[in-house]
């Protein structure tokens, strides 16, 4: 805690928005490489838990990076303090009572620790989708890689920069082997005891 920042304590607590909701809240973070499908895995789960009544929200690289992240870079100290931030966004809204999905590369291990800390280990699901690097290569679905072995893009994940794989995700889907559907559905049933209240 901050010198002289005392924290302003709220009338309606969490529990208070959960119980009104009448469902948990948390934080499912999808972590794997450009192109592994995170996106399209989390825009499925997001559509289930929509369709049970379920509270959620979205957070990706389009509106975060071109929103409140668009002064960072690639650098591993800028990818620290993008997901950073973004941690610290999906808990405010976890605490507001929300079912979080969040979708970003988010290579280091260290800074998905620091995810679990700032929401707690309690409210965080870790969803590692592992696709190989030459599938995401022959995918390219936004011509990144192509750039990337062209030397225009540097720092590309996968091919220039590091990617720490999870050692113990919540859920790992392997996405050569899983179709979307399949993938969504394991992610629906595993979190279906977490939001019980
Ligand atoms: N150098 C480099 N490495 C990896 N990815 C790159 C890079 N440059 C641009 N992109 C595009 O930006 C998206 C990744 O942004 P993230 O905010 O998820 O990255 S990180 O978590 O900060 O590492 C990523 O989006 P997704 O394909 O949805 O993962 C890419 O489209
Ligand atoms: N089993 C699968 N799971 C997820 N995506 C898949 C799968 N099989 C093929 N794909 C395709 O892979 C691509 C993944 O892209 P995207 O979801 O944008 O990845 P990311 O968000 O990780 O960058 C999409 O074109 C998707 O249709």
């Amino acid at each position: 805690m901050k010198e002289n920042i005392i924290p302003h304590e709220y009338q309606i607590s969490t529990e208070d928005r959960r119980q009104k909701n009448g469902h948990n809240s948390f934080l499912i973070w999808f972590t794997g490489l450009s192109g592994s499908g995170k996106s399209t895995i989390a825009n499925v789960v997001e559509q289930k838990l929509f369709q049970q009544g379920i509270k959620t929200y979205s957070l990706d690289g389009d509106n975060i990076r071109n929103g409140i992240n668009k002064d960072l870079t690639f650098s591993p100290e800028d990818r620290t303090e993008n997901i950073r931030r973004i941690a610290e966004t999906a808990n405010l809204m976890v605490e507001a009572g929300l079912v979080v999905l969040a979708a970003f590369v988010s290579p280091y291990k260290k800074d998905r620790q620091n995810i679990r800390n700032i929401v707690k280990d309690v409210n965080f699901v870790e969803v590692y989708i592992n696709t190989s690097i030459e599938e995401c290569e022959r995918r390219d679905v936004k011509g990144l890689y192509k750039k990337a072995r062209a030397g225009e893009i540097k720092n590309m994940t996968g091919i220039s920069a590091p990617y720490e794989a999870p050692d113990n995700p919540e859920i790992e889907i392997k996405t050569e082997n899983e179709t979307v559907e399949a993938a969504a559905q394991r992610i629906v049933d595993y979190i279906a005891l977490k939001l019980k209240l």
